[in-house]
């Protein structure tokens, strides 16, 4: 049995304390073994050098697009509904699967030197992402996102039965690091009819489901005046709404919306960067917080953010959620770093995003020595706000080093970036 030592570093723990210690990883079973005073600990196999730094839970981003990262910087400054029709969706209807994997690589490769460790993704070609992820080492729950407006019936029952297939397929695969779910992209471009039966079907398989949900007042409007109620309640009625399920956004949610969430066991992934990115507006999440909803972090796609990096998420979440509450003190940096571990690891179904004996060995070590992260008054502090994904010196994942000193060791940066530019401009060029 391998053990593997990060030893020498301050390491945060799930009461949101830090302390002098040093972690235990069990490199086969991929869990942590033991966890406290350098002196309590067993010795390993190998040591992990975590000297001037603090080790913390994988962040886990919770909602995104992964290979969107081929559509990084091809459109900005647009609002949601004219972006995806006039400059996103185009591109995407050229993408090919070897377009989607190059995407995925370059996504987790960013997503590695940032300290991200699990990821939820809906998007097409989901096997180039399955066999991303295998390599890589991640852990992921994923899906086919489902449209059906502007499809004919046997267009719009083929996305449905592919969404079905992909979360039947591939739950599990990757020694168990991937997981699935039934991906409807959202309540108004997936049709009622479809829903009712597709969402059935799902429930009973016992998979979960991801959408997303009250992103923009135009996606919440037409479902008021359809259906009489709002989104989330017409959710509910469909029978979207399990605890196993997560949806992304939740920016223009109503009070009885945000206690149906926490009765429910819904989760909602906030998405700040991209809320902000395409003006859909600010989500209550102290609302949600003090309602007891489990809320986890996502940086949406690359093209609407526009990186992946969890770091710079935390600080658009601590910031924009105190303007939205009109409340400085809305939203503090332990929240926040509890959303982007825990929150997101327990709307995802992982048992990561917490230091602790058993739970997954999904940790990232952030190099405290540094300009810009002295002194050190509140290291949860300098997680939110002064930190960023390049501050990350170790990335493991299932108790696998991912990344030694900034070195990523399953993927070859260089070929993978060089793959992703030449495939995404040529990706852009067939859609001109
Ligand atoms: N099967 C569908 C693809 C759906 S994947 C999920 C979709 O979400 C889109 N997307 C990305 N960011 C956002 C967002 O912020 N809101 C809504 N959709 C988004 C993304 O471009 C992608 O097309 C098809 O063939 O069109
Ligand atoms: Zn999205």
């Amino acid at each position: 049995m391998t053990k593997l030592r990060i030893a020498g570093g301050q390491v945060l723990r799930p009461d949101a304390t830090v302390e002098r210690a040093d972690v235990l990883v069990d490199s086969e079973s991929g869990d942590i073994a033991a966890v406290g005073d350098p002196d309590d600990v067993p010795e390993g196999d190998e040591t992990l050098d975590a000297e001037d730094g603090l080790v913390t839970p994988g962040l886990v981003n919770a909602h995104t697009h992964v290979a969107m990262t081929l559509l990084r910087g091809h459109a900005d400054d647009k609002e949601l509904d004219a972006w995806l029709q006039e400059d996103i969706w185009p591109v995407e209807a050229e993408l090919t699967p070897e377009d989607v994997r190059a995407g995925t690589e370059l996504g987790l490769l960013e997503m590695i030197r940032s300290g991200t460790t699990a990821f939820a993704d809906m998007y097409f070609h989901e096997e180039e992402v399955v066999e991303a992820v295998e390599d890589a080492g991640l852990r992921a729950r994923l899906g086919y996102g489902i449209v059906t407006v502007g499809k004919d019936e046997a267009g719009a029952r083929d996305d449905c039965e592919q969404s079905l297939e992909v979360a039947r397929e591939f739950d599990g695969a990757a020694d168990g690091r991937v997981k699935t779910a039934f991906m409807p992209h959202s309540l108004t471009t997936v049709g009622e009819e479809y829903l009712r039966e597709y969402v059935a079907t799902a429930r009973e398989e016992g998979i979960p489901l991801h959408y997303h949900a009250n992103e923009t007042e135009d996606e919440v409007d037409p479902i008021v005046e359809e259906e009489g109620e709002r989104p989330l309640e017409y959710a509910r009625d469909l029978d979207m709404t399990d605890g196993s399920d997560f949806v992304a956004h939740g920016v223009h949610l109503d009070g009885a919306e945000i206690d149906l969430l926490a009765e429910t066991g819904t989760s909602v992934i906030h998405c700040p960067a991209s809320n902000m990115k395409l003006a859909s507006g600010m989500a209550p999440v102290q609302k949600l917080l003090d309602a007891g909803v489990t809320v986890g972090l996502g940086t949406d796609g690359a093209a609407s953010n526009n990186d992946l990096d969890v770091f710079d998420e935390m600080r658009d979440a601590a910031m924009l959620g105190k303007l939205a509450a009109d409340d400085a003190s809305a939203v503090p940096a332990e929240s926040v770093v509890r959303m982007a571990t825990e929150g997101s690891a327990s709307a995802l179904g992982f048992d990561s995003g917490r230091i602790e004996e058993g739970a997954n060995a999904d940790l990232a070590v952030v190099d405290l020595d540094a300009a810009h992260l002295t002194p050190h008054h509140d290291l949860v502090s300098h997680l939110v706000y002064a930190a960023r994904g390049s501050d990350v010196r170790h990335t493991l994942c299932d108790g696998a080093v991912l990344m030694r000193d900034r070195e990523v060791l399953p993927l070859d940066a260089a070929a993978v970036r060089e793959q992703a530019e030449e495939r995404a401009a040529a990706a852009v060029e067939r859609a001109e």
